[in-house]
């Protein structure tokens, strides 16, 4: 099978080695060899400790989707729009099997270009798209069948995750952590898609659409990223019995389907608290089969190289499946639930001036809006302590609050009355709880 492949950065570099390591047994496994025969790349010179000498070279990505040589087109370049867009489409529409790592591209346009690899009877694979290493894409369109699905979450970038784990085992700065999770290649070529939670969000996009049978609408899934989280979150998390985790969670409502991704707090004693460093996890919730959690490398060459290359396998072997599980034309439209009417416990930290008067404002917005705390600590400071916590005001001091189930649209109606009561110094921290040891998905829970 001859492979034309766009992009040897991280993935790209780690998928022409990794093929060339084990191409007997993939021979051996899929009854014929694979190899890459054709590549487009910026730098032609760089040593990507694998000979290239043999391989054909394009400068246009597209030009070599169009290829006629290749039986399929590895699209390893990254980015929503083109060259890959044009790239993945110039291949489908030719006739040719796609394999992309490119959840941007797909949160974007996965609809569309579902459907134009079946128009095409072309099979369009993206296993590397979705929490890395994980077969979680095989698992959710091929190995659930049987079940009704409601509820998918769990933790989808490893940079983030990477970053949380360090800063709270190590104390050290989210700057640092970065750097490193950069020099690892778990990083975005742009790292705010990943700290801003839009990486998480593109593969939560297309997790919902495999888990519930829905267009891709990665513009539907609401963000947070992790760029507000402090050591003072972490300390009180730990304090609570809680870790803090960026999640991403899918799940049905009421109004159609939750789809989040944000800064979570999970109780210690939850499977997805001990998930640490790169890797990711995610759990399925099956009427039948009851709830599996898929844990590996989220991130990573070779992690990353090892689910491009079981795409390619599978099309070596003439194993083809409907990108999103099921008949592209049959993607039903997407309900989006709203945000607003998310349950669930809070955890909020506020600077809180220091005066008579103030705590008892707080405890009374609260009750208004029928919020019950489950605990507050107000932590006095010690002379000389200029705290971040608290908006390094010698004022003011910082006070945690833990709620019990409300809705979100009460709190932050709540949290807007306390602003304006003039209590708080700075932007309060609200930090969401998900209960997972609670079998029952949050959405659902009355409150
Ligand atoms: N690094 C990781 O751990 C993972 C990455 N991915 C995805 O895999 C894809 C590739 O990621 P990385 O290898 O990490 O990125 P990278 O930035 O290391 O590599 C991308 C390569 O594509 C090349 N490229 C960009 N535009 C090009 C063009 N017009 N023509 C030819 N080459 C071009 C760049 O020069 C670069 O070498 C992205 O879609 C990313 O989201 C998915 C899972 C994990
Ligand atoms: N930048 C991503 C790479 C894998 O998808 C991450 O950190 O998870
Ligand atoms: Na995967």
């Amino acid at each position: 099978m001859k492979v034309g492949l766009a992009g040897l950065g991280t993935v790209g570099a780690s998928v022409v080695r990794l093929l060339a390591r084990r191409s007997d047994e993939l021979a051996a496994a899929c009854g014929r060899s694979i190899e890459v025969v054709a590549v487009s790349a910026r730098d032609r010179q760089k040593d990507r400790g694998v000979d290239l000498s043999a391989v054909r070279w394009y400068d246009d990505p597209v030009a070599l989707a169009r290829d006629a040589d290749i039986d399929v087109f590895v699209e390893l370049m990254g980015g929503e729009g083109d060259p890959a867009d044009a790239a993945v489409r110039a291949a489908l529409s030719g006739g040719r099997a796609v394999v992309t790592a490119n959840k941007a591209l797909l949160a974007r346009h996965g609809t569309e270009l579902a459907r134009l690899a079946e128009a095409n009877s072309v099979s369009l694979s993206f296993e590397a798209a979705v929490a890395g290493g994980i077969p979680v894409v095989k698992t959710m369109r091929e190995a659930l069948l049987a079940n009704r699905v409601d509820r998918v979450y769990g933790i989808l970038n490893g940079t983030c995750n990477y970053i949380l784990t360090r800063m709270e085992a190590e104390g050290l700065g989210f700057e640092e952590c970065l750097a490193e999770a950069q020099r690892l290649g778990y990083a975005e070529a742009d790292p705010t898609f990943d700290i801003d939670g839009f990486d998480a969000a593109h593969k939560l996009a297309i997790l919902t659409s495999l888990a519930f049978g829905t267009e891709v609408d990665g513009e539907a899934v609401y963000v947070e990223g992790i760029r507000s989280i402090e050591t003072a979150d972490l300390d009180a998390a730990d304090e609570l019995g809680f870790r803090i985790k960026l999640l991403g969670v899918a799940i049905r409502a009421g109004d159609g389907i939750e789809c989040r991704v944000h800064p979570t707090m999970v109780p210690k004693s939850s499977a997805i608290a001990r998930i640490d460093g790169v890797l990711n996890a995610v759990a399925i919730d099956g009427d039948a089969l009851g709830e599996i959690i898929l844990v590996g490398p989220g991130a990573g060459g070779d992690a990353t190289a090892s689910a491009v290359i079981a795409d390619l396998a599978d099309i070596a072997r003439g194993d083809t499946v409907p990108p999103m599980g099921r008949a592209a034309h049959r993607l039903e439209p997407y309900s989006r639930a709203r945000m607003r009417r998310h349950a669930g416990g809070y955890y909020i930290r506020l600077s809180v001036a220091d005066r008579p008067g103030a705590f008892a404002a707080i405890a009374t917005r609260m009750a208004e809006k029928g919020i019950s705390l489950e605990s507050i600590v107000q932590r006095r400071r010690k002379a000389g302590e200029n705290s971040r916590a608290s908006g390094g005001d010698a004022t003011v001091q910082p006070v945690f609050l833990v709620t019990h189930d409300t809705t979100e649209e009460a709190v932050r109606e709540a949290l807007a009355a306390i602003a304006a009561d003039s209590v708080i110094a700075t932007e309060p921290q609200v930090i969401r709880i998900e209960r997972l040891d609670d079998t029952t998905p949050s959405a659902q829970r009355e409150v």
